[in-house]
């Protein structure tokens, strides 16, 4: 089986939201093949994760069947932010803003549909879920009362406790990668994830 198939079969399960594809080459060995496999291979609504730095990337995004892409706010400038999300939007792709801290929530604007904090600091790949907490506050003021982007905590999540303590935080969405796919089975680590979570949850 290939390793795609063996990662979207949690899909068929419908215990994930969505679906989120690394499509970057240069540093992570993926590509936008990969993404349109995953499109052939499950429903979910499937995310665009790369480094977007050019608009083009964004209509590649949409030919290879992505529902949504990361814009990363370390690498983009506010204007960009603006003008990548707002060009998402015509597209019908949503936006899933990405910030480490509390200065790049100055990239915020009215197109972006999913606020991220991302634990994990892109210049070290150090992680700390400590993150999401700290920023928990400065978020719930932008995202106000529910009618702002959905506030997501990315990276380093590997157990359901630090789940319901982050939704205790206000988090909604949950971006997590390696705690599935360092096993043989992410779908079905996924599944006992989910499973686990429903127990844990007060
Ligand atoms: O594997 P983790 O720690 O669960 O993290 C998932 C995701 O947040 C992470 O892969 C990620 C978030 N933003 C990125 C930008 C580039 C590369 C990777 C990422």
């Amino acid at each position: 089986m290939d390793i795609l198939e063996t990662i979207t079969a949690n899909t068929r399960r419908e215990v994930a939201s969505a679906c989120s594809v690394l499509t970057d080459g240069e540093f992570f060995g993926g590509t936008l093949e990969d993404l349109k496999q995953a499109r052939r291979l499950v429903r979910l609504p499937l995310l665009r994760k790369d480094f977007v730095v050019d608009e083009y990337q964004l209509y590649q995004a949409r030919a290879a069947g992505a529902a949504a892409v990361l814009l990363i706010a370390a690498v983009l400038s506010p204007d960009e932010c603006r003008r990548f999300a707002r060009t998402a939007h015509e597209l019908e792709l949503e936006v899933l803003l990405e910030v480490h801290t509390p200065s790049e929530l100055s990239r915020l604007n009215g197109y972006v549909d999913m606020l991220g904090v991302n634990n994990r600091d892109l210049g070290t790949f150090h992680t700390d879920v400590e993150n999401s907490f700290r920023m928990a506050d400065l978020l719930r003021r932008e995202v106000g009362g529910g009618a702002g982007p959905l506030p997501v905590s990315e990276s380093g999540v590997s157990d359901p406790e630090t789940v319901v303590r982050l939704r205790e935080a206000g988090f909604r969405g949950f971006l997590m990668g390696e705690a599935f796919m360092k096993s043989g089975d992410p779908g079905c680590a996924l599944a006992e994830f989910i499973a686990r979570l429903k127990e844990a949850r007060p």
